[in-house]
């Protein structure tokens, strides 16, 4: 392993096109040569005219239908005169509310969040969480149920509490149906119930994938109705396609192959998105389901670990490539106050889409693995299906400290927990924060991540919430290379709240993906450390208390 950090203050070798830059990539080990192999076998321009024999044989039937997206932006535009129409016809319902989860909620987020539009999110099981947006100006809300499959359960649950909160303000089913907007695939089982509800249907481009999917119907659907003029995403995509057909001046390229090279050449095979401060926001969540569902699979992957500013503890790392993101910095600029990156990933969003899916088709060849399907993600779902009929685990903890039960017969208190867990880090691992909480009321939980990770023994440290890394980093949990730790937190429910239709509530459906997805990972022989808040607040600030106390 090489260091190719830069200690300069620009990174070497600039490759852009179309506003978009990748600085820095070249400088990986093995990447010139792994670009020169790429490119003596014309992968640039067949990956641009999407050729399905791009990851061997055995991934050529997945991936004929599943390149729709390095051109998906000409089909989009079919639907921008319906979405103007509809923006203008539902003008009256002002809050914009989006249930989906993993590739149909990810993206919608982070154009909405960078180009300032109002949009609630709701990709979680949470009770609180989904009592609070039922909550919130109901009257003027318009739901968008987002759902590749149609068979999400989440997404699913969401759709019938509205059905159900909108029933009980006194709308009848006509007036109900208004107040729906489905995006779906053509022939999806929601495609029907669209039509039984009398909601608004957009179908999108079925030869894209859930990750896929940011500039088809699953981008751009709430996101217009927000507010955003979504063709300015569109143009910015077409402008980059004919760059990432070439063999040079070829952002997706660089960035592919740094991220592919470093994971086979330089033992990186971990990389740090770093959001670099200069106006995306969110762009790294996004780009950690792309990267983990793709890439994590086989037992080989590329683990993404979001990371906060260039200054957070796990932006670098000996087996981290460190890449920064954003949108304003000129090419070969990096953001100061922090680490040097490896490379550094500028431009227009639109076009950040476009760079990121073709690198990651790119270092999915490198790597050897098939980048469309995602063969792990069935088995906690399986798994929560199996405890929802059957019961959940009858567990007890084997202490309470203070706010806190520990479950296992691991520690007397929080901190040793926590130590031991953090101690007993593989060398080559990682440790996942996966918390099954409220991310609102709830969100400083997430600021266990940079505490645990300067804890960690410069190891890395990801955090998700539950249920939504499940849709993202939870593939490459289960199929990646099997050396995570992991620490589930749960946390009491004072106010369930049922799923209409359905025998089990938001509570015990959430009660059961965190019981799920902790069963697929213990038979891994992996360690989970499972902690159950009994009071939230007092158990968030004694966990952020107990997490400094380790250093
Ligand atoms: O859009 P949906 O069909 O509801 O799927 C939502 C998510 O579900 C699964 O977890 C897939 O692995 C994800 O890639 C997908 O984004």
């Amino acid at each position: 392993m090489t260091d190719a950090s830069n200690q300069g203050g620009l990174l070497d070798g600039v490759e852009a096109a179309a506003g978009i830059s990748v600085s820095g990539a070249a400088s990986v080990p093995g990447a010139a040569d792994d670009r020169a192999q790429l490119v003596q076998a014309g992968v640039p321009g067949l990956l641009a005219a999407k050729d399905p024999t791009l990851w061997g044989p055995d991934a050529e039937s997945e991936a004929k239908i599943r390149l729709g997206w390095v051109d998906t932006f000409r089909r989009s535009r079919d639907l921008l005169p319906e979405l103007a129409q509809l923006r203008e016809e539902l003008a009256d319902l002002t809050h914009v509310v989006l249930a989906g989860m993993g590739g149909s909620s990810l993206a919608p987020e982070v154009i909405a969040q960078t180009l300032g539009r109002p949009l609630t999110v709701l990709d979680t099981t949470d009770p609180g969480q989904v009592r609070a947006a039922l909550g919130d100006r109901l009257a003027q809300t318009l739901i968008v149920i987002s759902s590749k499959s149609g068979g999400t359960v989440e997404t699913d649950s969401h759709r019938r509490a509205y059905w159900q909160a909108f029933k009980d303000s006194g709308l009848d089913e006509a007036e109900i149906g208004r107040h729906f907007v489905i995006v779906t695939d053509p022939g999806s089982p929601l495609e029907t119930v669209a039509t039984e509800m009398g909601a608004a249907l957009l179908l999108a481009d079925p030869d894209v994938g859930g990750r896929y999917s940011a500039l088809t119907a699953f981008g751009l659907v709430p996101t217009a109705l927000a507010g955003v003029d979504v063709a300015e995403l569109l143009d910015q995509a077409e402008a980059l396609l004919p760059a990432l057909g070439q063999d040079s001046d070829n952002p997706g390229l660089a960035l592919g192959v740094a991220l592919g090279a470093a994971a086979k050449n330089d033992g990186r095979d971990k990389v740090a998105l770093i959001d670099d401060g200069t106006g995306i926001q969110g762009l790294g969540d996004w780009a950690e389901q792309l990267l983990a569902e793709s890439t994590g699979k086989l037992g080989t992957g590329i683990l993404p670990v979001v990371v906060e500013s260039p200054d957070a503890p796990g932006a670098s790392g000996e087996d981290v490539l460190s890449v920064c993101l954003g949108g304003a910095l000129a090419p070969g600029t990096v953001p100061g106050g922090g680490i040097q990156p490896h490379a550094a990933v500028n431009g227009p969003l639109g076009a950040q889409f476009l760079t990121w899916e073709y690198a990651t088709a790119i270092a999915g060849r490198i790597i050897g693995i098939n980048p469309f399907d995602q063969p792990n993600v069935t088995e906690s779902k399986d798994n929560t299906k199996h405890i929802l009929e059957s019961g959940l685990p009858d567990e007890g903890p084997s202490v309470t400290d203070g706010a806190i039960q520990i479950f296992g017969d691991v520690a007397t208190t929080v901190t040793e927990a926590l130590r031991d867990l953090v101690n007993g880090i593989d060398t080559a691992g990682y440790l996942a924060v996966m918390a099954y909480l409220d991310r609102h009321v709830d969100a400083d939980a997430a600021k266990l991540r940079a505490l645990l990770a300067r804890a960690g023994q410069e190891r890395p440290v990801t955090f998700g919430w539950g249920p939504r890394f499940l849709h993202s980093t939870g593939q490459y949990h289960k199929g990646g290379p099997q050396v995570g730790s992991y620490l589930q937190i749960t946390g009491v429910v004072n106010e369930d709240l049922p799923v209409p239709g359905q025998p089990y509530t938001f509570g015990t459906l959430q009660a059961a993906q965190a019981a799920g997805d902790r069963k697929a990972l213990a038979d891994r022989g992996r360690p989970v450390l499972h902690l159950h808040l009994i009071d939230r607040a007092a158990g968030i600030a004694q966990l952020l208390a107990a997490a400094k106390d380790l250093k």
